[in-house]
C-alpha cells in the first residue's frame, strides 16, 4: 500500500502551482493516472520514487516511512527500489538488451520470461541505437519489472507501441503484475489504451490547485 499526503510547489508555465495529493493506493492495485500536460503526473511518480522531494508531508509504503518532512526521513531512490518506466525510456546506450536485464537481476529464467514478454528474445544482443523506439520502450518496461518491484511507476509506457503490440503486451502484463502483487501507477494521455486494466482512476484535472 502507498499512503501519500504531500505538498509540492511546481514551477509552472503560469507561475507557481501547488500540487497537493492526499491518497492511498491499495497494495497490488493498478491506478490509471490521467490529466492535462504539465499538471504534475510525472512529478507524482518522481516523488514516490525519491527522484524529487515534496516540500512537506509524508509517503508511507507497506508500513515503512519513505518520506516524512516532520521526522526528516527521506529514503534514497536505491532503498525505495521502485520499478520506474521513464517517458523517454532512459535506457543505457552502451548496454545490450540482455545486459540491461542482467544488471538488474541474476535469475536467468526470469530474464528469459521477460525477454519473451517484451518480444525482445531475438534482439537480446542489440544495443539501444539498433532498436526501434517501440523496442526501446519495451526494454524500459522489462528493466523496471526485472527487479520484481513492490511499487511500479510507469510514465506513458505504451506511447511508442503500435496497437497490436500494445494489446499483446497489456494482455501479458496484467497477469504478471498480479502475480508480482505489485502496486502499480500508470500515467497515460490516452484513456482508451488503459481500458483493459481494471483499476482506480486518478484524474489530475481535479487536483490542480493554482
Ligand atoms: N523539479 C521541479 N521543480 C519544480 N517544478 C517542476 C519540476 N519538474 C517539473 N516541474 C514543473 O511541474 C509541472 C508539472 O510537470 P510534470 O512533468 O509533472 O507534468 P505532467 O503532468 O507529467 O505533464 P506531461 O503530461 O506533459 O508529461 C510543470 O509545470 C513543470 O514545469
Amino acid at each position: 500500500m502507498i499512503r501519500i499526503n504531500i505538498e509540492k510547489r511546481m514551477r509552472a508555465y503560469k507561475g507557481e502551482q501547488v500540487l497537493r495529493i492526499d491518497r492511498t493506493f491499495v497494495a497490488g492495485s493498478i491506478t490509471k493516472i490521467y490529466g492535462p500536460s504539465g499538471s504534475g503526473k510525472t512529478t507524482l511518480l518522481k516523488l514516490i520514487a525519491g527522484l524529487s522531494n515534496p516540500d512537506e508531508g509524508e509517503i508511507v509504503v507497506n508500513g515503512n516511512p519513505w518520506y516524512d518532512s516532520s521526522r526528516k526521513i527521506n529514503l534514497s531512490p536505491q532503498k525505495r527500489n521502485t520499478g520506474f518506466v521513464f517517458q523517454n525510456y532512459a535506457v543505457f546506450p552502451n548496454m545490450t538488451v540482455l545486459e540491461h536485464l542482467k544488471y538488474a537481476v541474476k535469475d536467468a529464467e526470469w530474464i528469459k520470461r521477460l525477454l519473451h514478454l517484451g518480444r525482445l528474445d531475438t534482439l537480446s544482443t542489440h544495443k539501444p541505437d539498433h532498436l526501434s523506439g517501440g523496442q526501446q520502450q519495451r526494454l524500459a518496461i522489462l528493466r523496471a519489472l526485472a527487479i520484481k518491484p513492490k511499487v511500479l511507476l510507469m510514465d506513458e509506457p505504451f506511447s511508442a507501441l503500435d496497437s497490436k503490440m500494445k494489446m499483446e503486451l497489456i494482455g501479458e502484463l496484467k497477469p504478471l503484475l498480479s502475480e508480482l502483487g505489485v502496486t502499480t501507477l500508470i500515467v497515460s494521455h490516452n484513456q482508451q489504451e488503459l481500458e483493459f486494466f481494471e483499476g482506480e482512476v486518478m484524474d489530475f484535472e481535479e487536483i490542480i490547485d493554482n
